[in-house]
């Protein structure tokens, strides 16, 4: 196990870079602590599996060095990092048994007969395998496959890590829910730190006790996932975060006070600091809005209420905006005017799509 550090780390695939946007990778510090378990979460392209690849050493960063426990391994090959990497797609021996392919990786390196058989026991107990184990890998589904890929990401107990990349986009949605949850449970069963790669919020909050936002292959937010959810420190959080996701609104904010079209929102800070030239926007949870027929309160006009069970979303027009509430459990809200009243202090300010602090 190791605490891995990130320092002044980045990556471009093309030589010189020069603007943000040559890099896939824009500069980051980053730890990750020894035994955690950390999602790497953002859409597709924002640079993701390159951290991953840098951190096993499938890619050299351009910049910038890689530390396991304080030693410097950037030009260390992946064999010798001794990280175990599970991808998207099974990679098993077809011609081996299950038993042989979870024992692969401890034969390797010289373990007794009887301590591989302790591990590959253990392991296939917990992904509910142990019938399985004399089969021949050939003759099983694509999501048993996957299963066996797993067990062998987490078989040997002296990794540095287990790298994880979308490791369940092969399994069957029903599965899913209950790899994730196993996931979970192996990871604080066996306390090695692990990084899972998703796109998927629900697969990064289930698994992960600290997540790593990406975006556009910036880090923009690192936190448990109360923390995402309650202070988005991007509004690509808010709104990637959450479902539906925080409503954004552009507008002026002077002093303790947001304008947005011809509706004033009372802050719960004053913001006498916002930078100049920098796109201003106010972002509000559709949970942190409350509807009334009428009264103070933002006007808005509900096109439509979809019912979801749990709860409801209203989905409303507000300044030539869409504005999404969540109305509570019963609620009976019909379609037409009303307003919106925000809860002051979770109306977030951002300047160029980063969270501003208020001052009292
Ligand atoms: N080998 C490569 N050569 C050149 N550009 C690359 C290479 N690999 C990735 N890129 C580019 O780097 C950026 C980040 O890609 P990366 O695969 O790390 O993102 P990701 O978040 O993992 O995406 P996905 O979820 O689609 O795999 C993208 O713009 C991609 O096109």
């Amino acid at each position: 196990m190791a605490t891995i550090k990130l320092d002044q780390l980045a990556h471009a695939y093309r030589p010189n870079p020069q603007a943000p946007s040559d890099y896939a990778l824009r500069p980051l510090n980053l730890e990750w602590r020894d035994g955690g378990a950390y999602a790497l979460l953002g859409p597709s392209g924002c640079g993701k599996t390159t951290l991953l690849n840098i951190i096993s050493g499938l890619v050299r960063p351009s910049e910038g060095r890689v530390l396991f426990d304080g030693r410097d391994v950037t030009d260390v090959p992946t064999e010798q990092r001794n990280i175990a990497q599970v991808f998207q797609f099974p990679v098993v021996y077809d011609t081996m048994t299950v038993y042989e392919n979870l024992a692969f990786p401890l034969r390797n390196r010289g373990m007794s007969r009887s301590e591989v058989d302790g591990r590959v026991r253990e392991i296939a107990a917990m992904l509910d395998m142990s019938a399985e184990l004399n089969r021949r890998a050939s003759r099983l589904t694509a999501d048993a496959k996957q299963k066996i890929s797993l067990g062998r990401g987490l078989v040997r107990n002296d990794v540095a890590a287990v790298l994880f990349d979308e490791p369940l986009t092969v399994i069957d949605p029903a599965l899913k829910w209950q790899l994730r949850s196993q996931l979970k449970q192996l990871q604080a069963r066996v306390g090695r730190t692990m990084i899972y790669v998703t796109h998927d919020q629900t697969e990064a909050m289930t698994f992960a006790d600290t997540v790593v936002v990406m975006f556009e292959g910036e880090v923009v937010q690192i936190g448990t996932p109360a923390e995402l959810f309650a202070r988005p420190a991007h509004t690509f959080v808010g709104y990637f975060i959450g479902s539906p996701g925080m409503n954004v609104l552009p507008a002026r904010v002077e002093g303790d006070r947001a304008q947005v079209g011809g509706s004033t929102i009372r802050l719960a800070q004053g913001y006498p600091r916002l930078p100049d030239g920098e796109r201003i926007e106010i972002g509000i949870r559709p949970e942190d809005l409350r509807f009334a027929a009428s009264g103070e309160g933002l006007p808005i006009r509900i096109s439509r209420v979809d019912d979801i069970g749990r709860i409801k979303i209203a989905r409303a027009r507000f300044e030539d905006h869409d504005l999404n509430l969540v109305l509570p459990e019963g609620a009976q809200v019909a379609t037409g005017a009303g307003v919106a009243v925000p809860v002051p202090d979770r109306v977030h300010v951002y300047a160029g799509g980063h969270l501003v602090e208020g001052e009292a």
